[in-house]
C-alpha cells in the first residue's frame, strides 16, 4: 500500500510551556502527524517548505532507505536543502515493524518542534511476541525560549555561547513553565490550551502498548508512570529480552515499547514523569497525567510528582547497568552478528578548542563540517574537490592519551569534511571512547550516537579506556540486540558492529542537537558504484546545481 502524506512546513506561534514562541510546525501542529503504515508499504510525503526565510530537510530515523539511499533526508550527505518555496517528496519503503522517529535535519531545526513518529505495524497475520489491548505513545522533548539561530549562533560564536539546560520538558509538545519566571517580554499564559499537560486515559484492568521516543535537543530523560512497572519489548524497531523497570532512561533518537497494566488503585489519577538525568537538572520535570477511567482527566494526583533517581555527579552506573540490561534480543528473535569484523574504527570522543578560537567536539582529533555538496551526490556522480578526500583517522593514540582528564586548551584538532570509505558488505566495528570535556573538573558527558542507514548490534558498554587487545573478549556475540541509537556514557566506551550492506553515504553522529552542529559526527560511505540514477530533485546547491540543469 502506498501512504500518501501532504504537509506544509511553516512557523506557527505556540505555547507549548506556557510561554508563546515560534515554533516549526507541520500542518500547523508541533509534535507532527504519526505515520501509520504496514511492514513493506510505501510511504510518500510531499514536504512544502513555507518557512519563508529557512531551508529544511526532513531525516526517517530508523528507516534504513534501502535503494533509496537519496531520501534519508540528510542535509548536506543525501541531499541539498530544501528551499523556501519549493515542495519535495520523499519516498520510501517501511521494512520493519516497529517504532521509528522522524525530524528535521538542518541546521538545528529538529529543536525547534518539527517532528513526529513512525509506526509501522506487521502485517494482520503475523503476531508479536507480546500481547496488549490499547496501543499510545509519547514523545519526549526539551524546549528553550531563544530561537535555534540564537542558539546556534552562540554555539558558533568566540567565547563559546552555551545553550544551557532546556526551559522546560515537553511530553506530547506540552511543558509548564512557571510564568512567574517569565521575562518582562515574554507572554505567558498558564491555561493555555496548548500547555495542558497531555492525559492518557486508561481502562482498568486492560494491558497498553505505550511507545515512547525522545526526540531531545540535549537532556536524557528517566521516564516513569508512578507506581506502575514497566515491561521494555521493543527498542528501535527490535524486540528485546523482556525487561521490567520502575523507571526508563531514555535518551534522544531512542524508541522503546513498553507494557503496564492499569491495575492500581482505580479511584484515582497518577503522575507520568520525565526527569533530566546525565546532566545537574535545571529543568522542572516534563508531566502528564495517567488518567484511570472515569475519573476526571484533569484530576491532580494526590500524591507528589515522582522525583526520579536522585542528581548526583554519578549517576552513569545505574544508567549503564540499565543499558546492559536492555541490551539482550528477543530470544525467538536473535539475529546473530557475524562472529569476526573486517576494519575496527575507534572513535575518540572529545571537546576541543580549534583553530579560530571556537569551541568544538571532534573524533580522533576531528571536527566534522558539513561541505557545501551532498556527500551522496559528490560520490555517485565523481565530483572531485566536493569534500577532504584524505581518509578520516581509524584510531587515536590510545596508548598515551589519558581520557580522565581535560584535553589542552590549546588548539588540537582540525576541522575537515573527510569521511569513512567502508567496503561493501564488510562487518565494521565502531568503538566508541568517552573522555574528559574541556572542563579542568572532572567531567564526562552522555552522547546518544545514531547511526543512518543501518540496525547495528550492541556488543558492549565498558568503563574506563577501551584496550583492543582485550576487551574483545567483552563482546555479546550471542544475543546482542539490534539499534539505531546507543548511549556512550561518561568515561566509557561502547562497542557496536554493524555490515557495510546499504549503498549509500550514511551520517553517524552524536543525536545531541547542539554537538551535532558543533562537529560530533562522522560519515560512511559504501557500495558507491552500486548506487542508481540519482533524483535530480536532491540536487541543486554546491557543485551538484550544474548536474541538475544537465539532467533536465
Ligand atoms: O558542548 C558542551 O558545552 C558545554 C560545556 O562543556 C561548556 O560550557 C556542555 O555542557 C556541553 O555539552
Amino acid at each position: 500500500k502506498v501512504r500518501v502524506h501532504r504537509w506544509d512546513i511553516s512557523y506557527a506561534f505556540k505555547s507549548q510551556d506556557c510561554v508563546r514562541n515560534l515554533a516549526v510546525t507541520i500542518n500547523g501542529q508541533t509534535p507532527g502527524p504519526t505515520i501509520r503504515a504496514e511492514m513493506g508499504d510505501t510511504v510518500v510525503v510531499h514536504v512544502k517548505n513555507n518557512l519563508v526565510t529557512e531551508n529544511t530537510a526532513i531525516h526517517w530515523h530508523g528507516i534504513r532507505q534501502i535503494g533509496t539511499p537519496w531520501f534519508d533526508g540528510t542535509e548536506g550527505v543525501t541531499q541539498c536543502p530544501i528551499v523556501p518555496g519549493d515542495t519535495f517528496t520523499y519516498r520510501f519503503v517501511v521494512d520493519r515493524p516497529g517504532t521509528y522517529l522522524y525530524h528535521a535535519h538542518y541546521g538545528m531545526q529538529r529543536s525547534a518542534g518539527l517532528y513526529g513518529l513512525i509506526q509501522v505495524a506487521l502485517p494482520a497475520a503475523q503476531a508479536e511476541p507480546f500481547s496488549y489491548d490499547y496501543d499510545r505513545s509519547i514523545i519526549l522533548n526539551d524546549w528553550w525560549h531563544d530561537t535555534t539561530q540564537q542558539l546556534s549562533t552562540g554555539l558558533a560564536s568566540v567565547p563559546f555561547v552555551w545553550v544551557n539546560e532546556p526551559k522546560s520538558i515537553l511530553i506530547n509538545g506540552r511543558g509548564k513553565f512557571n510564568c512567574s519566571l517569565a521575562a518582562a517580554n515574554q507572554v505567558c499564559n498558564a491555561t493555555s490550551p496548548d500547555c495542558s499537560p497531555f492525559v492518557l486515559t486508561v481502562v482498568p484492568g486492560m494491558t497498553y502498548r505505550l511507545r515512547i521516543a525522545s526526540v531531545s535537543s540535549l537532556s536524557a530523560f528517566n521516564f516513569e508512570i508512578e507506581g506502575h512497572d514497566l515491561l521494555v519489548v521493543e527498542a528501535d524497531g527490535h524486540y528485546v529480552n523482556p525487561f521490567a523497570v520502575k523507571n526508563l532512561n531514555i535518551y534522544s533518537g531512542e524508541t522503546y515499547s513498553v507494557l503496564f497494566t492499569a491495575d492500581r488503585d482505580a479511584s484515582r489519577n497518577y503522575w507520568i514523569a520525565a526527569n533530566v538525568v546525565g546532566r545537574r537538572p535545571d529543568t522542572e520535570p516534563g508531566i502528564a497525567v495517567l488518567n484511570y477511567y472515569p475519573n476526571h482527566p484533569r484530576r491532580t494526583p494526590p500524591t507528589a510528582r515522582p522525583e526520579g533517581p536522585l542528581w548526583n555527579w554519578n549517576d552513569t552506573d545505574y544508567r549503564e547497568q540499565q543499558s546492559i540490561a536492555l541490551s539482550r534480543s528477543h530470544p525467538d528473535y536473535i539475529h546473530p552478528p557475524p562472529a569476526t569484523s573486517d576494519r575496527t574504527i575507534l572513535l575518540l570522543n572529545t571537546q576541543n578548542r580549534v583553530e579560530d578560537g571556537r569551541t568544538r567536539w571532534s573524533l580522533n582529533g576531528v571536527s566534522h563540517d558539513m561541505p557545501h555538496t551532498p556527500y551522496l551526490i559528490a560520490l555517485r556522480e565523481g565530483l572531485r574537490h566536493a569534500f577532504d578526500e584524505t581518509p578520516a583517522p581509524e584510531r587515536y593514540d590510545y596508548e598515551n592519551y589519558d581520557v580522565s582528564r581535560h584535553p589542552p586548551a590549546v588548539v588540537n584538532a582540525t576541522i575537515s569534511t573527510s569521511i569513512y570509505r567502508l567496503k561493501f558488505n564488510s562487518t565494521v566495528d565502531v568503538v566508541l571512547q568517552n573522555a574528559n570535556t574541556l572542563a579542568n573538573s572532572s567531567n564526562s558527558e552522555t552522547h546518544p550516537w545514531h547511526l543512518h542507514g543501518h540496525d547495528f548490534w550492541v556488543l558492549a558498554y565498558g568503563t574506563g579506556k577501551f584496550d583492543p587487545r582485550r576487551d574483545t573478549s567483552k563482546f555479546n556475540l550471542v544475543d546482542p540486540i539490534m539499534k539505531n541509537t546507543v548511549a556512550l556514557h561518561p568515561f566509557g566506551w561502547t562497542a557496536i558492529r554493524f555490515r557495510a550492506d546499504n549503498p549509500g553515504a550514511w551520517a553517524f553522529h552524536c543525536h545531541i542537537e547542539a554537538h551535532f552542529v558543533m562537529g560530533m559526527g562522522v560519515v560512511f560511505a559504501e557500495g558507491v558504484d552500486r548506487i542508481g540514477r540519482l533524483p535530480t530533485s536532491i540536487m541543486g546547491c554546491g557543485d551538484s546545481k550544474f548536474l541538475r540543469a544537465r539532467h533536465h
